[in-house]
C-alpha cells in the first residue's frame, strides 16, 4: 500500500533527527507524492535541522520532566497540556495514514494524539537502553523498531522488530569520496586524519582534552578535524587565538560527515547510538568514550556492544586526560591493528535498517 500522509515526530538531538531524516528520505523514495510532516519540540534542534533538510516541522512546546520538583514542575505540565491539545489539531487537520515516533519529548503527545484516533503508529528506538518516551509509548504503538537485542526488557516482546539504526543515505558512499573529502576540510594527503567528535552537540571532557593536548597534537604528525559542538565553540576558538597548531581544525558542528568519515583514519567519539551504527557502516578504526551524563549509562552498553567484539577500542571519559591523543595517535599509526578493527566492526554494521523500517511502516498501513 502506498504511503500518502506521515507524520515523524521526536527529535532533541541529532541521535533522534537524523534516523527520522533517513526514515522520510526513504518513503519519499518509494512514495514521491507522499506528503511528510514533521513533529518536533519548540527551541530543540530539530527547528533547525529538519527545514534545512527541505522538510516542514510544527514544533510543540514541550520539555523534559524537570528533575527537582519546583516551578519549573508546574511548568512541564501546563506545557505538556498545550502540546497535546496542538497534537490532536495537528493529527486531526494533517490526518496521517500512519505516525512514527524516534524519540524524544514531542513524540509523546503525538503518537499519543494518533493512537486515540486509531491511526497506525510506529516507533524507532536507536539505544540498547529504551527512553522514557518510547517507554510509556510503547503499550499503545504497533510495532516497535530496535537496532539491538534484549530489548524485551522494556517493550512487549511481540511487538519488536531488529532493524538497526538508520543513518544517513549519503554515508554508504562514503568510502568512495576521500579526494572530495580532502578538498572540503582543506587537507593534505600524506599525513594522516584523526576525527574527533562528541556527538551532536559536543563533549565538554573530550574537548578539554584536545585543549590540553594541543602542544602534543602540533607535534603529533597527523591532522587533526575537531567538533566541538555549539556551545562549546566559541570559548575554544578564543582559547586557542594564537596557540592552536596548523594541522588542528576547529569546527562547531560537522555537516558533511560523510566526508569526515571518508578521509578519517582513526575516529575518536562518544557512543551515542547513532554515531555507532555509522562508525560500523563507514568501517572505522574508533577510540570510543561514553558520555557518563545518559539515562542508565547506555552509551558504555552502546560501546561494550563494540568492544566485546574486539570492533572498537573503549576509555572511559573520567580516564582520557593524557591518554586520549596519545592512543588515538599511537593506533593511527599501527596499520595492522587499524585494518583488524576496520574489518570487526564492519560486520556489526547492518546497511538495510532504513529500508527494513519502511518496510514495516507499510505493514501497518490500513
Ligand atoms: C548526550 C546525549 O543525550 N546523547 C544521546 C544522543 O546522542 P547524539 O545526539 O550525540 O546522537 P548520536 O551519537 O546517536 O548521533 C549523532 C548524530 O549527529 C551526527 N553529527 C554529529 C556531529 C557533527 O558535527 N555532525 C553530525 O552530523 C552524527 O553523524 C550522528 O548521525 O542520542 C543518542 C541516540 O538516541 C544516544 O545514544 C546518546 O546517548
Amino acid at each position: 500500500m502506498k504511503i500518502e500522509r506521515v507524520i515523524i515526530s521526536g527529535g532533541g538531538t541529532g541521535g533522534h533527527i537524523f534516523p527520522a531524516l533517513a526514515i522520510a528520505n526513504e518513503i519519499g523514495k518509494r512514495n514521491p507524492d507522499a506528503k511528510i510532516l514533521f513533529v518536533g519540540a519548540l527551541g530543540r534542534m530539530e527547528m533547525e535541522k529538519v527545514p534545512a533538510a527541505g522538510y516542514q516541522i510544527i514544533g510543540l512546546p514541550v520539555m523534559g520532566f524537570p528533575r527537582k520538583p519546583g516551578l519549573k514542575m508546574f511548568t512541564f505540565f501546563v506545557r505538556l497540556i498545550k502540546s497535546a491539545s496542538m497534537a490532536r489539531k495537528i493529527v486531526k487537520d494533517f490526518k496521517p495514514q500512519v505516525a512514527i515516533g524516534v524519540g524524544g519529548y514531542a513524540s509523546g503527545p503525538l503518537l499519543r494524539a494518533a493512537s486515540a484516533k486509531g491511526i497506525p503508529t510506529l516507533i524507532q528506538e536507536q539505544n540498547s537502553y529504551a527512553g522514557i518516551t518510547n517507554k510509556l509509548l510503547s503499550k499503545k504503538v504497533n510495532t516497535i523498531c530496535v537496532a539491538y537485542d534484549r530489548m524485551e526488557r522494556y517493550f512487549p516482546s511481540d511487538k519488536i522488530t531488529i532493524t538497526g539504526n538508520p543513518v544517513r543515505e549519503n554515508l554508504l558512499q562514503s568510502k568512495s569520496n576521500k579526494k572530495e573529502a580532502l578538498e572540503f576540510f582543506g587537507l593534505t594527503e600524506n599525513d594522516k586524519v584523526i576525527l574527533v567528535v562528541g556527538g551532536s552537540l559536543g563533549a565538554r571532557s573530550i574537548n578539554n582534552t584536545v585543549l590540553n593536548s594541543v602542544k602534543e597534537i602540533g607535534k603529533s604528525g597527523v591532522q587533526l578535524i575537531w567538533q566541538t559542538g555549539a556551545i562549546y565553540y566559541d570559548r575554544i576558538q578564543k582559547e586557542l587565538e594564537n596557540s592552536k597548531p596548523e594541522n588542528l581544525q576547529i569546527h562547531q558542528f560537522i555537516s558533511r560527515m560523510d566526508l569526515a568519515y571518508s578521509v578519517a583514519g582513526v575516529v575518536i567519539s562518544r557512543a551515542g547510538a547513532g554515531t555507532i551504527s555509522e562508525l560500523c557502516l563507514v568501517g572505522k578504526p574508533s577510540v570510543l568514550v561514553p558520555s557518563p551524563n545518559v539515562a542508565e549509562d547506555h552509551q558504555t552498553k552502546n560501546a561494550m556492544a563494540l568492544v566485546e567484539k574486539d570492533a572498537a577500542l573503549m576509555i572511559k571519559d573520567d580516564e582520557i586526560e593524557g591518554r586520549l591523543i596519545r592512543e588515538a595517535v599511537q593506533l593511527i599509526n599501527d596499520e595492522k591493528k587499524c585494518k583488524v578493527l576496520s574489518e570487526k566492526i564492519q560486520k556489526l554494521a547492518k546497511p538495510d535498517a532504513t529500508k527494513d523500517i519502511v518496510d514495516e511502516v507499510e505493514k501497518i498501513l490500513h
